[in-house]
């Protein structure tokens, strides 16, 4: 039997002593390029955390590779969200060197073989020229290119990116999803990525993982991605419209739907 890639399995997840989300249950099969979706404050920085075992499971397990979710697994590459990042006058060698085996921030690690590794992970994603550069001066898409080096260190079967398309323009965020979805064909990885946007991973994505109201609903961009699913999923009225080849989800009132339980700030998919 071929274990899925990742399981999870009436699992509850808190932050700061508050649920986020509530007995969820998906598994998602190895291989598969996963978009997770929803409103700002909806868990998916939550779910990341609590597969890199950094939150506890308050009900149900977490498994990845059949194996229950510990912290520091090599199995997993985390790329954390940009805004979040801080690099100043660092190289980009140092800042990839310094996540290797989970040391982020940490001090880089110069043996051979982990030189070795900072190289390939630099090539795999077009940085080699960024080395030598302080991390503060480079651009948006720039440092998401040393943020995914870095996932790549410990030759992952499993990435969680979060937000890797977040402050990019059109086209990086299309090049920069492509890349994403070479890699991880290439090195036959699962990836969960979350966004606000879909459109630049139309045609990429196997599933959507789409989480709202402390639930989650895992299908393909064709079962999620509808005003029926999605109506019933935030239990207020949500429409999907499809024009020119794009998806948006928009709610009744404005956004109001689309906000998560205690949360500000609604969402459009556009
Ligand atoms: N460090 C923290 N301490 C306490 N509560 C937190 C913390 N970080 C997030 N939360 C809360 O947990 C809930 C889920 O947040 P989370 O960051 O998982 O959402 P998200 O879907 O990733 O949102 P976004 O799209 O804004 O990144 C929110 O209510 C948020 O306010």
């Amino acid at each position: 039997m071929i274990l899925p890639a990742l399981e999870v399995d009436h699992v509850t997840l808190a932050r700061g002593g508050q649920v986020v989300l509530q007995d969820i249950t998906f598994a998602i099969p190895k291989g598969s390029f996963v978009v997770v979706l929803g409103a700002n404050g909806a868990g998916k920085t939550t779910l990341f955390r609590g597969l890199l075992g950094l939150e506890p499971s308050h009900t149900g397990t977490l498994r990845v590779n059949g194996i229950p979710v510990h912290r520091g697994s090599p199995a997993i590459g985390y790329m954390p969200q940009m805004r979040k990042l801080v690099g100043g006058q660092l190289s980009g060698w140092s800042m990839v060197a310094a996540a290797r085996r989970g040391q982020k921030w940490g001090l880089p690690w110069c043996g051979r073989a982990g030189r070795a590794a900072v190289k390939a992970a630099l090539e795999a994603v077009d940085a080699v020229d960024l080395a030598r550069k302080p991390v503060g001066t480079l651009s948006g898409g720039q440092r998401q290119r040393l943020l995914l080096a870095q996932t790549l260190l410990d030759d992952p079967s499993l990435l969680l990116l979060d937000e890797p398309l977040a402050s990019l323009d059109p086209a990086r965020m299309r090049e920069t999803a492509l890349r994403i979805h070479t890699l991880a064909q290439t090195r036959g990885m699962t990836v969960l990525m979350s966004a606000h946007d879909i459109n630049p991973l139309l045609g990429l994505m196997d599933h959507v993982l789409y989480l709202a109201r402390g639930k989650a609903l895992l299908g393909t961009v064709d079962d999620v991605i509808t005003t029926q699913a999605l109506t019933a999923l935030y239990g207020a009225p949500v429409d999907v419209v499809r024009a020119g080849g794009r998806v948006f989800v928009v709610a009744e009132g404005g956004g109001a739907a689309l906000q998560p339980h205690d949360c500000t700030g609604g969402h459009t998919h556009a």
